[in-house]
């Protein structure tokens, strides 16, 4: 069974049509692309997997159980976590308690623990600490613990808003543009930290990337959309050479 089967998605904002019939599957453990020109609909795909919008049509099924109706909350405690095109941290609190808090909802108490400080507070505050170290060891954040992200350069800000939605222990990441705006060192390591946390954590990743570069060194599979309907699939070499692709892209430069 996949991890994530999509049939027949589509979207309208009034009348406009986002996302139009789309079919998608991801096996557990998979890293793959969804790519397409601007307005493609790509970030509308994550945002209905995510549960940030209602589908207009279509099924969204996550190991087996269909997520109609669920919030962005309760497909997180499924085990879907994302990052999004414009990093959404909490610029005032240190890195550290960015990643802390994003756990929350895994905690597994309730107020009264907090106010008499049980042991299974206590228990899970200290698994909550591990968790996040881990993660910033594992990206090579760790230095950066007791920073606040607005002092952080914008490639670092990157990588502690995945470490950030990695620390929910999903099983499955949605990466949107994670290499947006980085220099092409950033890139370089990005490709790195990501290939990395994918093979440490055995997450499967979905991701939405412009930088070719980016998606075909990562990725084993490619979907393609354009005017919210998929127009191809496939391996990275195979999608490279498509005519349909290369009709989508034509004169834009990135792929
Ligand atoms: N909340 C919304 N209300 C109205 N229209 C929307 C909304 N969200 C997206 N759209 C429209 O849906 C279409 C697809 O947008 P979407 O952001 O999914 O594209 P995209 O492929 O992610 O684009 P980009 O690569 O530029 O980020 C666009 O025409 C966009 O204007």
């Amino acid at each position: 069974m996949p991890l994530l089967s999509i049939t027949g998605l589509s979207k309208n904002f009034g009348g406009l049509t986002a996302l139009s019939g789309l079919d998608m599957s991801l096996e557990d453990g998979e890293m793959v692309g969804l790519i397409g020109p601007n307005g493609a609909g790509k970030t509308t795909v994550f945002n209905l997997v995510s549960g940030f919008y209602q589908p207009s049509a279509g099924r969204i099924v996550l190991d087996g159980r269909p997520t109609s109706g669920l919030r962005p909350h309760q497909i997180a405690a499924l085990g879907v976590a994302r990052t999004f095109q414009n990093i959404r941290l909490w610029y005032e609190m240190s890195v550290l308690d960015n990643i802390r808090v994003a756990q929350h909802y895994r905690m597994g108490y309730g107020l009264l623990d907090v106010f008499r400080r049980t042991a299974r507070y206590r228990r899970s505050e200290r698994r909550i600490d591990a968790i996040a170290h881990e993660l910033l060891e594992a990206m090579d954040l760790s230095q950066y613990a007791h920073e606040r992200p607005k002092n952080l350069p914008y490639g670092l800000q990157r990588l502690v808003e995945i470490a950030r939605a990695m620390s929910m222990r999903p099983r499955l990441l949605l990466l949107d543009e994670p290499a947006a705006g980085l220099s092409s060192a950033d890139v370089d390591h990005l490709i790195d930290l990501v290939r990395r946390i994918h093979d440490e954590f055995h997450v499967t990743i979905w991701m939405i990337e412009h930088q070719m570069k980016v998606v075909m060194s990562l990725c084993s599979r490619i979907k393609v959309i354009d005017l919210g309907s998929s127009i191809a699939e496939g391996s990275p070499e195979r999608i490279q050479c498509d005519p349909a692709v290369i009709k989508a892209y034509l004169g834009d430069e990135t792929l």
